[in-house]
């Protein structure tokens, strides 16, 4: 698992260590700075060699690169605050390397922070500090040709929009080497939200003991590029310290997906999907299916009596019952039936509201997923049943007619930090609704009522665009369901399914559908030596 820290906590963990006496906040900024060089030059390994060396036209001697000419060239833009003395650090380092760099500073070199300005003034040892001048540093952008712009303005104590004149360097950099350090100048680090409209767009972002929220969640990654995380040597952290609701990206299988090997199939659980009407069946056969590759002994699709034809025709290893007017509950009567899928192509009807809060009522872990979300917002004495054993899985979509006032929260322009996220958002969902609410995307997140909370990061090398097709949806509801037929609890199925659903993506590759999902949770299984 990789812990996800807002701004607020790193810099907790930040000064508690110096308290501690352990290390010096001028220790961390240099490895801070160290570590932005080092990632630099392991992203463009070309970047290590002088430029004319690099075509071979000039000897290799020694102090050769200390030529400023021959060298590699970097422009450094520094902000008012500690992540400005980062880019000095960064300034210095490169400078040491035979570079010839240029820094420009917005901001007062008077009222740096103490270690910025040691930093500021270690530099001032070696090269200029111009001023901020928008024009003039994107005309040297274009006739200094830098092979690396370092952005070193604004980390993660940035509050409000950009100033207009970084706003206007920003967005008018030119394309090559954008290296952030900590964060792309404008991205709320707490969100991934651009605070105002203005932030930079990264190819290479460098951050510190772990990554932040805003590194995943929403635009995040789309500015931050390649992300590397340096270790800057502040040590594991006592979680019990920081915010209880402790935010993990899923990584891992667990242990609970492993079967015991004396167990039978009803003790895997049995999980009941129901079906829409005939022609509407494949929605909720797919989420059948997950539910069976993903571990629950048995299956049953519950469908009306006119589809019941179509299903016999397609299902083998799930089973089939009718499920019409009469209602659940002969259905349900079998109590070894444990986890129930309601949505998936399901219908929108009164028979399908009645069914729904049946289900409700049951008292049995419950998916609702689709249709049955938007019975939900349909109806407040619906929404009213929802348990703790539920799990609901809106897709944006969905989520905004479940809980129109928490979208337009998040709908509204970024203007302060901490701007309202996608995790906030969840957390408040879930919270009113008294259940697990999984909210979908390549930032899937996933709130219990009691505050926890996990993202299922697809980004990054993690990323599966090939999930944005139709019916992957109904999978995923279909894992989850499976997963609460195996006795996970609501909220461990919902992270559990999501990242099988990303895994499962990830191994079958570009070309996939929905259909190759649950076919491919074996080789996922395998992978986690199940
Ligand atoms: N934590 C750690 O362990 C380590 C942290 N490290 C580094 O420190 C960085 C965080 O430093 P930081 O807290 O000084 O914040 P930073 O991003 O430099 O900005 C603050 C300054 O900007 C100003 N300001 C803000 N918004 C503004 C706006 N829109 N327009 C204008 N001004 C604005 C704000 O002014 P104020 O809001 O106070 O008026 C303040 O002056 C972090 O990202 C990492 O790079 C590393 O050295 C290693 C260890
Ligand atoms: N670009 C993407 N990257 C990663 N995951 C995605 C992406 N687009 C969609 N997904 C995932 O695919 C699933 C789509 O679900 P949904 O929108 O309900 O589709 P459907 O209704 O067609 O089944 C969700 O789990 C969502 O998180
Ligand atoms: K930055």
């Amino acid at each position: 698992m990789t812990e996800l820290l807002t701004a607020a906590q790193m810099r907790a963990i930040e000064q508690a260590a110096i308290a501690s006496g352990t290390v010096t906040g001028l220790a961390l900024m240099e490895r801070a700075g160290a570590g932005v060089v080092k990632a630099i030059l392991a992203e463009w390994p070309e970047l290590a060699e002088g430029r004319q060396a690099s075509t071979g036209a000039l000897p290799r001697t020694p102090g050769y690169f200390r030529t400023e000419n021959a060298g590699r060239r970097a422009l450094v833009l520094c902000g008012p605050g500690n992540n400005g003395g980062d880019g000095f650090v960064v300034a210095r380092l490169l400078r040491a390397r035979g570079w010839e760099v240029r820094v420009h500073l917005y901001g007062d070199a008077a009222k740096l922070p103490p270690n910025a300005r040691a930093n500021h003034d270690r530099w001032r040892g070696m090269g200029d500090v111009s001023r901020w001048a928008a024009a003039s540093i994107l005309g040297q952008a274009e006739t200094m040709a830098p092979d690396v712009i370092v952005d070193a303005v604004f980390g993660t104590g940035l509050t409000r929009p950009l100033p207009p004149e970084v706003a206007a360097v920003m967005t008018a950099l030119p394309a090559g080497r954008r290296v952030a350090v900590d964060a792309p100048s404008g991205l709320c680090m707490d969100s991934g939200r651009v605070l105002g409209a203005a932030a930079v767009c990264a190819t290479l972002t460098v951050t510190f003991h772990a990554p932040k929220l805003g590194h995943v969640l929403a635009e995040g990654p789309f500015r931050c590029g390649v992300l590397r995380l340096v270790d800057i040597g502040l040590g594991p952290q006592d979680r019990a310290d920081r915010n209880a609701h402790a935010i993990v990206r899923l990584e891992e299988g667990t242990g609970q997906l492993f079967k015991d090997p004396h167990a039978h199939k009803f003790d895997h659980g049995h999980a009941l999907i129901l079906s829409g009407g005939p022609g509407r069946g494949g929605a909720a056969r797919l989420s059948a299916r997950a539910a069976l590759r993903v571990g629950a002994g048995l299956v049953t699709l519950g469908c009306p009596p006119d589809a019941m034809a179509e299903n016999a025709a397609r299902l083998d290893a799930i089973m089939l019952r009718q499920v019409g007017g009469e209602g659940l509950a002969q259905v349900l009567a079998d109590r070894r039936i444990n986890a129930l899928c309601l949505g998936p192509g399901f219908g929108l009807g009164a028979l399908q509201a009645r069914h729904v809060a049946e289900a409700l009522d049951s008292g049995r872990a419950l998916v609702l997923d689709a249709d049955a979300l938007t019975l939900l917002a349909r109806d407040a004495g619906l929404f009213a049943m929802l348990h703790a054993d539920c799990v609901l899985t809106p897709h944006a979509g969905e989520f905004t007619r479940l809980f129109p006032d928490i979208t337009a929260r998040l709908a509204k322009p970024a203007l302060g930090g901490p701007a309202f996220s996608k995790v906030d958002a969840a957390r408040a969902a879930a919270a009113r609704a008294g259940c697990v609410v999984l909210f979908k995307g390549p930032d899937t997140v996933i709130a219990a009522p009691s505050g926890a909370c996990r993202i299922n990061a697809a980004v990054y090398d993690r990323a599966v665009p090939w999930l944005a097709t139709a019916g992957s949806g109904d999978v995923l509801a279909g894992m989850i369901t499976g997963l609460l037929a195996r006795d996970f609890g609501a909220f461990e199925a919902a992270c559990t399914g999501a990242w099988l659903h990303v895994e499962a993506a990830r191994s079958f590759g570009p070309g996939l559908i929905a259909e190759d999902l649950p076919e491919e949770l074996p080789k996922v299984f395998r992978g986690l030596r199940l």
